[in-house]
């Protein structure tokens, strides 16, 4: 089957999450079992589109509203991701640095969404299945079904998938006029809550709805940011399918980016010598638990309450405990988590930032990765984490409560909790520091977690199996 995926991340093109890593992931492993799964997003001015080769696959104009666009669509020439990747580019409006953060986003994925309609709308065949992801890409359902110029699109069934529905990509209804013309009668299926609401339009128009975990599908029927009544009513066509990891890429045996590489029967020694050099880096003393965040420093993430809960183990544990954080986001967390180092040599410190290659490295050298979560979708770090034998520390929700089995319980490996509170996370790493110090039980349970098969052969066929229930 031929199955376009239309994102606005793919890994390691362009990526600010997890959404980069399933789409540079998925398509790859489609293709593996035969099927002919391609990627199409944004032209930004990432090193990637710097460091490869391109063609000129079509040049088209589009218009939103009054205002005409050219745009190109340029394919990677080497198949170097294991699938075909299709930029779009349009001059002035996608060629930036960053992904997103501009005020012109709602101009510049609604040009995109145009862009890509209208060059499938240019190939002489039809494809099987259009993959949409989040709310970028949302308006497409809306588009192939009821404006009149892409009604030819109309029969090609659409799967939308939400790795986050707390974000909608909400526009007044002015924008309207930005999008090909439409039949009006079909304008609800754009609203939701008096404005456009590219969210709810995908999950209203899209033939299949799925989300990435089975707990989050569920839990998005009582808290889904304004969408639960929508997603209750659309419950028929919604199917939760747990993301995979990339594990060509998340493999702590040959990880480029790791310097020890180790598998689940050297695990404590590869991770003893990837933990000295992270420790030395960060001058964190070394005999201590090392517990880590890597992530969004947003309220979703539950990072408005890391600083008082560090300081909390910190006095709590008395020194018997270090904490490294890697991260960005909202700019209050990032100053007091700044405003702590001072305070702790040798038991915490952070980076500020977004480094692909230092998160592999303290993947590979931390001992806990915390994850205290408000909403997580499927969340991945927990999945990373346990494949390089790090102990998950989450709390119970979503995609987490699907993935990890607290020590206590039969068989167990990780650490549940269910506040992103302080208290519960002092008290989580108050566990950590006790089971670290049982070092049979550290070793079995890194063994253990890290022969979990969290692969996307397992969970690639349930989205072949949705697509070809799509087709008549
Ligand atoms: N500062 C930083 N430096 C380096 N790397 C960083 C980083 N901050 C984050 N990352 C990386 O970004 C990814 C985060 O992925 P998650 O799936 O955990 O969350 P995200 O909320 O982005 O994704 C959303 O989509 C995904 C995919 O469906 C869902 O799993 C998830 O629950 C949902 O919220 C990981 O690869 C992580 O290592």
């Amino acid at each position: 089957m031929e199955i376009v995926h239309v994102s606005a991340e793919c890994y390691p093109v362009a990526k600010a999450g997890g959404l980069g890593d399933v789409v540079g992931a998925l398509p790859k492993y489609l293709n593996k079992l035969g099927h002919n799964a391609k990627v199409v997003m944004p032209m930004y001015r990432t090193r990637f589109l710097y460091q490869n080769e391109w063609e000129v696959d079509f040049k088209g104009r589009g218009q939103m509203g009054s205002y005409w666009f050219d745009y190109t669509i340029i394919k990677e020439k080497h198949n170097k991701l294991g699938f075909s990747l299709y930029l779009v580019d349009i001059n002035g409006l996608l060629d930036r640095e960053k992904i997103y953060g501009y005020g012109d986003d709602t101009e510049r994925f609604t040009a995109f969404q145009i862009a890509v309609v209208d060059w499938i709308n240019h190939w002489q065949h039809k494809p099987d299945v259009l993959h949409c992801h989040d709310h970028h890409t949302a308006l497409i359902p809306f588009i192939v079904k009821h404006s009149y110029q892409y009604n030819r699109l109309a029969d090609v069934p659409t799967v939308l998938t939400i790795h986050n529905a707390q974000y909608q990509g909400w526009m007044g209804w002015d924008k309207a006029a930005l999008l090909p013309v439409f039949d009006t009668w079909k304008a609800g299926q754009l609203e939701w809550n008096k404005t456009i609401n590219p969210l709810a339009s995908g999950i209203k128009c899209a033939w299949k709805v799925t989300t990435v975990s089975w707990s989050y599908l569920e839990e998005l029927r009582t808290y889904a940011n304004g969408l639960e009544k929508l997603l209750e009513y659309e419950k028929g066509k919604c199917v939760g399918i747990l993301n995979g990891i990339d594990t060509d890429v998340w493999n702590p045996a040959t990880d480029p980016f790791v310097n020890h590489h180790y598998n689940y029967s050297t695990v404590d020694a590869g991770k003893a010598a990837n933990k000295l050099e992270l420790c030395k880096e960060f001058e964190l003393e070394q005999t201590n638990p090392l517990v880590v965040f890597i992530g969004r420093l947003v309220g979703e993430k539950a990072a408005d309450v890391l600083p008082d809960a560090v300081l909390s183990a910190l006095y709590g544990l008395q020194g018997k405990v270090n904490f490294l954080i890697l991260g960005n986001g909202e700019p209050h967390v990032e100053w007091q988590l700044n405003q702590l180092k001072g305070n702790f040599p040798g038991n915490y410190n952070v980076f500020i930032g977004y480094d692909e290659a230092l998160s592999h490295r303290i993947y590979a050298g931390a001992d806990f990765l915390l994850m205290p979560s408000r909403v997580e979708p499927c969340g991945l770090n927990q999945m990373y984490a346990m494949k390089y034998g790090t102990v998950p520390m989450v709390r119970s929700t979503g995609g987490l409560k699907d993935t990890v089995v607290d020590m206590g319980d039969w068989q167990g490996w990780g650490i549940r909790f269910n506040h992103a509170s302080v208290g519960d996370i002092a008290y989580s790493v108050t566990r950590a520091v006790d089971v670290y110090a049982d070092k049979k039980q550290m070793t079995a349970m890194r063994s253990h977690m890290m022969q979990i098969d969290h692969s996307w052969e397992h969970s690639v066929q349930q989205y072949v199996d949705i697509y070809q229930s799509l087709k008549y």
